[in-house]
């Protein structure tokens, strides 16, 4: 059944169009894969979603309610998102930015679901070291703690195997897959294929003129069906 939807979703940047009535349909308990060359369009629909970015032209529904920018706080809690730029307090620990999110987000008795999350997602030695000096895995991994503190029934994620190595990449795949085995829906912009292949249940693929879905068989052909997006040209929506 059909949870978010964005019907006839148009934007263009500075004349340029990027979408041009486009619609998309997701479900709870599913992993989405966004996948495309650069600049198709990957992020901005992500922005969409999550009420950054406003589109010139369309609607978009979550669980039978029209969201409008700005979101509601409501909205705003169903909506989890990790860009690709961390979003980390850099001179706070683990525990304090967990507990600074908990605020924003306004969530009760946090402190026991912290000490869960710093257990579960973080290495022990690390816990008393700010941000700043984390590595690009603890950083990440931090991130999903926080992602699961805040516990948004769609969680949208903006090429988050980017830098890590093969060991944190794969705790990544396993969070993901928590994630949807608890009936999130779970959209992921990569450019990881082996990740794109182990996780997901469907795949839009972005080109310069037009988005394809992939699910079941034809994710087979996924690979080059990428390779022959490069050769489209530049948009003619
Ligand atoms: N704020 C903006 N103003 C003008 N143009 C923009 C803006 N944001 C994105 N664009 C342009 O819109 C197009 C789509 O960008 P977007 O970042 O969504 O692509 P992407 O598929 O996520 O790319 P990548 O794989 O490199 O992250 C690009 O041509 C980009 O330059």
């Amino acid at each position: 059944m059909t949870y978010l939807s964005l019907k006839n979703i148009s934007k263009s940047y500075d004349g340029k169009i990027v979408f041009h009535n486009q619609n998309f349909d997701f479900s709870q308990n599913e992993i989405v894969f966004f996948v495309g060359k650069n600049g198709v369009g990957k992020t901005t629909l992500m922005e969409i979603i999550i009420g950054l970015n406003q589109p010139d032209q369309g609607t978009i529904m979550l669980d039978d309610r029209e969201l409008r920018i700005p979101y509601d706080v409501s909205a705003r809690k169903q909506l989890s998102f990790l860009p690709t730029e961390n979003q980390l307090v850099n001179y706070l620990n683990a525990k304090e930015n967990l507990a600074y999110f908990a605020e924003i987000y306004r969530i009760k008795d946090y402190e026991p679901t912290i000490s869960g999350l710093i257990k579960n997602y973080l290495f022990a030695d690390q816990e008393k070291k700010l941000v700043k000096d984390y590595s690009t895995g603890m950083k990440r991994r931090l991130s999903l703690a926080l992602i699961d503190l805040i516990d948004a029934p769609v969680i949208i994620l903006d090429e988050p195997s980017l830098g890590l190595d093969i060991y944190n990449t794969d705790f990544l795949r396993k969070q993901l897959w928590a994630y949807r085995q608890a009936g999130k829906l779970v959209i992921v912009t990569s450019h990881d294929l082996l990740l794109c292949r182990r996780l997901a249940d469907r795949v839009y693929l972005f080109s310069n003129d037009r988005v394809v879905e992939y699910r079941g068989k034809a994710m087979r052909n996924l690979e080059q069906g990428i390779l022959d997006s490069y050769e489209t040209t530049q948009s003619s929506v």
